[in-house]
């Protein structure tokens, strides 16, 4: 049985190698209005060769939430303001729409993703659509569609375009049978939120596409991100920003989560510069495509005791809202990282009083209680 022989020993040197040095692999291209359908990789579709020395030309879907506008100026000042091209489906504000290059795409819409993709010459792809973790729960159709579909498009228009495609994943990919104290990169992942199984989803589409078609991918975990100039998503974390707007227009605070629910968290900055890190780190460097990274853990007492070191007044209630509790109870406490560190050199630079400090600074809370009144 030769042909059976070969084949099969094609099969395992394909699930051994790492990327797709094996000369067999195809790339998943799919005729727009006709079913899917597959295409030799060495055919030269619209793929533009991306050499080093230039500068990325890079597309952010899902820009205009709570990370993407962030993303979109360290981007372009480090690659050229007309080199990055912010994306949503959501009109933006127009401090964003006069800072850059902004267009309307649909991760829904496989046809006009492509278009932006071959039009706009992208050669890196920042997949920033997604519905959290709580909106997620609360309209799960529209989760697995944005959150599953969606990534198939990405995943497709990325390996047919020969992207480096970066796709975030969260803390959120684990759940209560994961190790969470710490979580390690490898271990045990089924969570119960809709947004957390789409995630493990993407990790697993991405590191398939990446051993099976060659496709660049990268991926980091982030804990929940706290951030001064941009509201979150409709997260479980999403109280860890609140605390901050509402000390300082009110003095009070309403907390959703119980005060002993720990989680790990990181500011913004960490989060942009971890994400750009890993973009930017050779290939070799990465002994894998989906790293966490951590930078800090707390409970909202402890981030409550720091905040009144700003805000002494700050006045403190808990109504604990089941379906968040719930997630944050299956996260992970503490995430173990020492894979970015020791691979790419990933190092925050926020810990918790740093982080209070700058979202004070940066909020400006001389102007607190007075601006309420
Ligand atoms: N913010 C956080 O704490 C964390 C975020 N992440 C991930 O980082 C990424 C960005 O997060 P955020 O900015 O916080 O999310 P967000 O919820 O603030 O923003 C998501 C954006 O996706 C857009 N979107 C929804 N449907 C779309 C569609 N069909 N086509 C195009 N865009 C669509 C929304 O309009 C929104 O602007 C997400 O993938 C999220 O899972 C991961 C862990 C923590
Ligand atoms: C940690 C996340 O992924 C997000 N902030 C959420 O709470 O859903």
């Amino acid at each position: 049985m030769p042909i059976v022989k070969n084949v099969s020993r094609a099969v395992s040197q394909l699930l051994q190698s790492s990327g797709c040095a094996c000369g067999i692999s195809i790339v998943p291209v799919r005729c727009i209005g006709v079913s899917p359908r597959q295409v030799a990789s060495d055919a030269s579709f619209h793929s533009i060769s991306f050499s080093e020395s230039d500068h990325p030309r890079v597309l952010i879907t899902g820009g205009l939430g709570q990370l993407g506008v962030g993303l979109a100026k360290l981007l372009r000042k480090r690659f050229g303001k007309s080199n990055v091209i912010l994306s949503d489906i959501r009109k933006p504000a127009d401090s964003v729409f006069y800072s850059g290059p902004f267009i309307y795409a649909d991760i829904l819409d496989y046809k006009n993703l492509r278009e932006i993709v071959v039009n706009n010459r992208i050669t890196w792809l920042f997949h920033y659509s997604a519905l959290l973790s709580a909106v997620g729960e609360a309209n799960v159709p529209l989760a697995r569609a944005v959150n599953i579909t969606g990534l198939h498009n990405v995943l497709d228009i990325a390996a047919e375009h020969n992207l480096r495609l970066f796709v975030p994943s969260t803390i959120g990919a684990f759940g209560p049978t994961s190790p969470r104290d710490p979580t390690p990169d490898l271990c045990i992942q089924r969570p119960r939120t809709i947004y957390g199984v789409s995630k493990v989803h993407a990790e697993l589409m991405g590191e398939y596409y990446h051993y099976r078609y060659g496709l660049d991918f990268r991926c980091l975990r982030y804990p929940g991100i706290i951030s001064a100039d941009s509201q979150p998503g409709g997260g479980t974390t999403d109280y860890a920003v609140q605390i901050f707007h509402d000390a300082i227009k009110t003095g009070k605070f309403q907390c959703n989560l119980k005060p002993d629910s720990r989680l790990p968290m990181m500011y913004i900055d960490d989060c942009l510069k971890a994400t750009l890190e890993v973009m930017e780190a050779p290939a070799e460097a990465l002994s894998m495509r989906t790293y966490n990274i951590s930078a800090m853990s707390f409970t909202p007492e402890e981030l409550v005791q720091e905040v009144q070191k700003h805000i002494p007044e700050l006045q403190v209630t808990y109504n604990v809202d089941e379906i968040r509790q719930a997630i944050a109870d299956s996260w992970p406490m503490n995430f173990d990282d020492r894979n970015a560190r020791r691979d790419w050199g990933w190092k925050h630079d926020y810990d918790l009083p740093e982080l209070v400090t700058t979202m004070f600074s940066f909020l400006g809370s001389d102007s607190r209680i007075a601006q309420a009144n």
